[in-house]
């Protein structure tokens, strides 16, 4: 069933519908329009946050859904807080809203040992019946999640630790790590803004590639063009 799951998701886009209470598209109602939006254009699986968006996802799509639980601090720092699916709780109420796979924090973050990890998704393996991804952001802890017993390693927390690769593109030389180091299927995310560069993450050996804010966050795709648009204007006023 698992080893079918995974099968079924190999080469396939995953679409992260997700949004934060000060964006516009925040509720469970518009996530769920998303993630139709997402299997109407060919999605294979959706990524949602949160069990109330999970249930309302499930009501109107039937495609595997990566949960996750974001559990914030009153002033998040991106680079600083763990916040994805960080305890046994969130992740179970994410598991019971329906979620098929649990993605969870794997970065050695905030005082986190490799022990620490380990011993944390096997917590979450013994108690879930779901497939657990391991979100990393660096080589180091794709091993240290691969050999805790993780069943799915992820690229998205690479560029948000203080101490991984910061770059405004796909961190396709990770992906080429793991792949080199681990059997395990690769899920690319984080930073993918255009078809081409899902395409080059699945010829570096990428299993699905994840896809949130270039489809499913409108203010951060009208930024691009607006940056294009900055960037042309300044090239005009200096001759370059
Ligand atoms: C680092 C972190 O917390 N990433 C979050 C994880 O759920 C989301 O904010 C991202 O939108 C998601 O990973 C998809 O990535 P992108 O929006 O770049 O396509």
């Amino acid at each position: 069933m698992r080893k079918e799951l995974l099968e079924q998701l190999r080469g396939g886009l995953v679409v992260s519908c997700q949004a934060f209470d000060y964006e516009p598209f925040y509720g469970a109602e518009m996530m769920a329009k998303m993630a139709v939006s997402a299997k109407l254009g060919g999605a294979a699986a959706i990524r949602a946050s949160w069990p109330e968006n999970i249930r309302a996802i499930k009501k109107e799509v039937d495609l595997p859904i990566f949960g996750i639980n974001k559990i914030m601090p009153e002033v998040y720092d991106k680079f600083r807080d763990v916040i994805i699916t960080p305890t046994l709780t969130s992740a179970r109420a994410v598991a019971e809203a329906g979620a098929d796979i649990v993605a969870v924090d794997c970065t050695l973050r905030q005082g986190r040992t490799p022990e620490m990890i380990q011993a944390l998704l096997q917590e979450y393996k013994a108690e879930l019946d779901v497939l657990i991804m391991a979100e990393i952001s660096t080589a180091e802890e794709g091993r240290i999640a691969a050999a805790g017993g993780a069943d799915i390693l992820s690229t998205t927390i690479a560029g948000y630790t203080p101490y991984s690769r910061q770059l405004d593109e796909p961190d396709y030389r990770l992906i080429e790590e793991l792949a080199e180091t681990t059997t395990l299927p690769i899920n690319a995310e984080g930073r993918f803004h255009r078809p081409e560069q899902v395409v080059q993450a699945f010829k570096t050996g990428a299993w699905t590639v994840t896809v949130g804010s270039a489809i499913t966050r409108p203010h951060c795709i009208t930024q691009e063009f607006i940056r294009a648009i900055h960037q042309f204007k300044n090239q005009e006023k200096t001759g370059k």
